[in-house]
């Protein structure tokens, strides 16, 4: 059948098609009750939110390079002043966070260890371990705010807030042998974990538990009985990892089923090629990372997407040190020190998107996308996602962890500098592991510390 269409309406783009092909011509499949040929590219919510996204990282990106002296690294003052008032008090924007008080102090917290400024805050660890005493619950778990009864993710903000405070007196409120009763409790026959008493079971809340007691040094083989087979079945199609089994593919997943397979050593039960294939699509072209297929670029993802890229490239054991390869194959150390081909995805992109795009320069922190407000969360996995562009050598920590533990030694992490050169100045940040998100000095103190304590009674 010979067809022409030019169908045209106020928002469809016109595209002219002389085809030669047979087609059926059932009604059902036959779209001109909607006045809208097949052939016709149609804008819609989703690809408008697109061009929208495109038009204002092209602003900001112009606006960068007119004023090339304005400030965008995360060195400024102005984030960690941001940071720093939200221990004394939340703004009201945070207010309907309640039960989440355990990840704002999670967000905060360890955005200031990140510009190392955690540390000298006046009594920081005592006011930590005071509060979060309150919220570890009889059961073992912690509640996400004040009177909560006890939630795996809000155990898993509580743990790593109080491993990035770093002080014995914060390690020294968790109860570990109640926490492992509450862990096992929350375990379901497939191997998942469940949020909370009769709440939702996902990889989220696995690797909430798996991290924990993996932090705390509880892994048990009871506990971590069929979790790689179920956090392996949640792999789709796609090569990402859904919320569950036979569920759609999304970065925050995909982190957490990797990253707990990663814990378990167990990264060779998954279909690695397909992540990879997965994963390389999800950077889009303004530089950051999407969560999914046909999705808006947002911050976050430099964390969730960005840390799987990292546990990917330990996998592979690929070396990133900055060389270039001559004609002849001989490696020579770069110049330019930036070297595309050495990465797995573009890193100094992803850093342009997060500190040019994304920063608030008046008052500072992130937010998820171009022109929208800051807040804690995209403060937080911004910086993490930003920290773990600025180091090359990152990866190894994944591989080299325990002989790290063993010597109390922090892994040296070459700098990436070129890749910070947004704007020629600003420290790089302190560098994060990217399975557990926190500053790898913090950890390696923690884990030697809960590794020193007594095998706890089960
Ligand atoms: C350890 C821990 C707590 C992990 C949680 C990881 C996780 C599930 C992160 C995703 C959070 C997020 C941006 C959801 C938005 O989904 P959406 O459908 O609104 O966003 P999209 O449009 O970007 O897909
Ligand atoms: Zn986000």
């Amino acid at each position: 059948m010979q067809s022409n269409m030019t169908t045209s309406t106020k928002s469809n783009k016109i595209i002219e098609l002389d085809i030669d092909i047979d087609i059926d011509t059932d009604d059902q499949y036959n779209n001109s009750s909607t006045g809208v040929g097949v052939f016709v590219e149609q804008h819609t919510t989703t690809t408008m939110a697109q061009s929208k996204m495109e038009e204002s990282v092209s602003e900001k990106m112009v606006h960068h390079k007119l004023h090339p002296n304005s400030k965008v690294a995360v060195g400024d003052k102005k984030i960690i002043k941001m940071l720093t008032a939200a221990i004394e008090a939340i703004p009201t924007s945070h207010q309907s966070l309640d039960s989440s008080k355990v990840w704002i102090s999670f967000w905060v917290l360890n955005g200031l260890d990140m510009l190392d400024s955690l540390d000298t805050y006046p009594a920081i660890s005592k006011r930590t371990a005071d509060y979060f005493s309150i919220l570890q619950n009889k059961d073992g778990g912690f509640g996400g705010g004040n009177s909560n009864t006890s939630h795996v993710v809000s155990t898993f903000a509580s743990v790593s807030t109080l491993f990035a405070v770093g002080t014995e007196e914060a390690y020294n409120i968790i109860n570990r042998e109640t926490m492992y009763r509450f862990l096992m409790e929350m375990k379901t026959p497939e191997g998942a974990f469940r949020t909370e008493k009769e709440g939702e079971v996902d990889s989220r809340s696995t690797y909430c538990a798996i991290a924990v007691a993996s932090f705390l040094n509880i892994l048990t083989d009871q506990l971590v009985e069929n979790v790689a087979e179920y956090l392996a079945r949640c792999q789709t199609y796609e090569g990402g990892f859904g919320a569950y089994p036979g569920n759609e593919a999304h970065g925050g997943y995909t982190f957490c089923s990797v990253a707990a397979l990663s814990i378990l050593n167990k990264l060779d039960m998954i279909d690695m090629n397909s992540l990879h294939r997965w994963i390389t699509l999800r950077q889009t072209e303004e530089g950051g990372f999407q969560g999914r297929a046909n999705k808006l670029v947002d911050t976050c993802y430099a964390y969730w997407q960005g840390a799987v890229y990292i546990i990917i490239q330990a996998y592979l054991d690929i070396d990133q040190t900055l060389k270039n390869e001559d004609v002849g194959g001989n490696e020579q150390q770069s110049n330019s020190n930036h070297s595309i081909e050495k990465q797995l995805y573009d890193q100094k992109k992803l850093q342009e998107y997060v500190l040019i795009c994304c920063q608030d320069n008046k008052h500072g922190g992130f937010s998820d996308h171009p022109g929208r407000g800051k807040d804690f969360y995209h403060t937080c996995y911004g910086l993490s996602g930003v920290s773990l562009s600025q180091h090359n050598d990152i990866y190894k920590t994944v591989n080299d962890i325990n002989h790290h533990i063993q010597q109390e030694s922090t892994p040296p992490c070459t700098k990436q500098s070129d890749a910070f050169q947004v704007d020629q100045v600003g420290p790089i940040l302190e560098p994060v592991h990217p399975i557990y998100n926190i500053r790898l000095k913090k950890l390696i103190k923690g884990l030697k510390y809960f590794r020193s304590l007594e095998k706890i009674n089960i």
